[in-house]
């Protein structure tokens, strides 16, 4: 079957750059990555690394005037690079939508809920007038609010934050999208709603057959809901694989230092490692190289400064970028 029958949403030598001082400067350099249905497709990375930017280009809400998006950008067999303005608002919160990190900054905060989704379902589907009100309520329900009736009737700020994500997710959901692109949707909430809202998006994944690309720099949420992860460094996919295998045998040193930065139960003792330094600012970011390179002080100078470093595919469905990961060591192993 030809690959773009078997994907929902498929990138090819993606890149965006920002233009700065009348500069284009590299955000986002050469990603490749597809969501299939029914599949979450986590993007993980830290603070910097270009992942919303990356996914900011997937549902065209690049300013044209100051970013360029090049590649090839294929949602279901519509060519998303060559869409126009006119044709973005038949897709962008119908076919696929969109959930943000802060629920309040995505609603309307002088419109009541019920009022908001109400909105979100005329904007593409045709009911009956009396059939709307129904809807609402049911998909209040669907995303686990108890109370339909009287959420419907509140106001953004009446809510808490989890309520809040949960109609942010319910109006996401309204047309039924067959992708969803969810950048942080979880990290603005406290632990325990994280765990509920993250069930949710899962539920609502499997009952549609959904494709999901979420966004997220938390790998405890990687592990909760991912089937394939695509790890970002400085604009770049250093390591792609299956969820079981990318925590059963991380390759790239960022993966390996990512994982190992993780607290857990058992630790013998309070100290975290810690990835020393940041990701480089746009302007010092050299795509040929691997830039994680330099934030490893004991890695050989000729593999920190070796060019046209690309992602391999090491194993079945594993992609790793370079070949420092062949021999690399954290420092005490050495
Ligand atoms: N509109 C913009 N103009 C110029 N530079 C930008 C713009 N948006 C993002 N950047 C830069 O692009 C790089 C990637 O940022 P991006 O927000 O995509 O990273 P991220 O991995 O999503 O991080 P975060 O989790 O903090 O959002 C950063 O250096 C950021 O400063």
């Amino acid at each position: 079957m030809a690959e773009h029958q078997t994907s929902l949403l498929r990138a090819k030598n993606v890149s965006v750059a920002f233009k700065i001082r009348g500069e284009y400067i590299t955000a986002v350099s050469n990603v490749d990555l597809t969501v299939k249905p029914g599949e979450v497709y986590a993007l993980v990375g830290e603070s910097g690394s270009g992942k919303s930017t990356l996914a900011t280009a997937m549902i065209g809400l690049h300013d044209p005037a100051y970013t360029k998006v090049t590649g090839d950008i294929q949602f279901e067999t519509q060519d998303l690079l060559k869409l126009t303005n006119e044709e973005w608002p038949a897709l962008r919160g119908n076919v696929m939508s969109m959930i943000f990190q802060d629920p309040l900054s995505a609603l309307n905060p002088l419109q009541k809920i019920g009022d908001q989704i109400k909105e979100a379902l005329m904007m593409h589907d045709v009911y009956p007038e009396t059939a709307y009100d129904d809807r609402v309520l049911d998909l209040l329900n669907s995303v686990g609010i108890n109370h339909p009736k009287w959420v419907a009737n509140e106001f953004p700020h009446q809510l808490s934050g989890g309520m809040r994500q949960r109609v942010v997710i319910a109006i996401a959901v309204a047309n039924k999208p067959r992708l969803i692109i969810a950048d942080e949707p979880t990290t603005a909430l406290d632990v325990t709603i994280q765990a509920q809202i993250l069930d949710l998006l899962k539920t609502i994944q499997k009952e549609n057959s959904a494709g999901i690309l979420l966004i997220t720099h938390d790998l405890g949420v990687v592990a909760e809901v991912a089937d394939t992860v695509g790890v970002m460094y400085a604009g770049q996919i250093v390591e792609q694989a299956p969820v079981a295998k990318l925590f059963e045998a991380p390759k790239h040193p960022y993966t390996r230092s990512l994982l190992r930065s993780i607290p857990t139960l058992d630790q013998q003792n309070d100290d975290l490692y810690v990835i020393a330094g940041s990701v480089p600012s746009l302007k010092k970011m050299d795509h040929r190289r691997d830039m994680f390179l330099d934030r490893i002080p004991w890695i050989d100078d000729d593999l920190r400064q070796a060019t046209n470093v690309s992602l391999n595919e090491v194993s079945p469905e594993h992609f790793v970028r370079g070949t420092a990961w062949q021999t690399f060591r954290f420092a005490e192993e050495k």
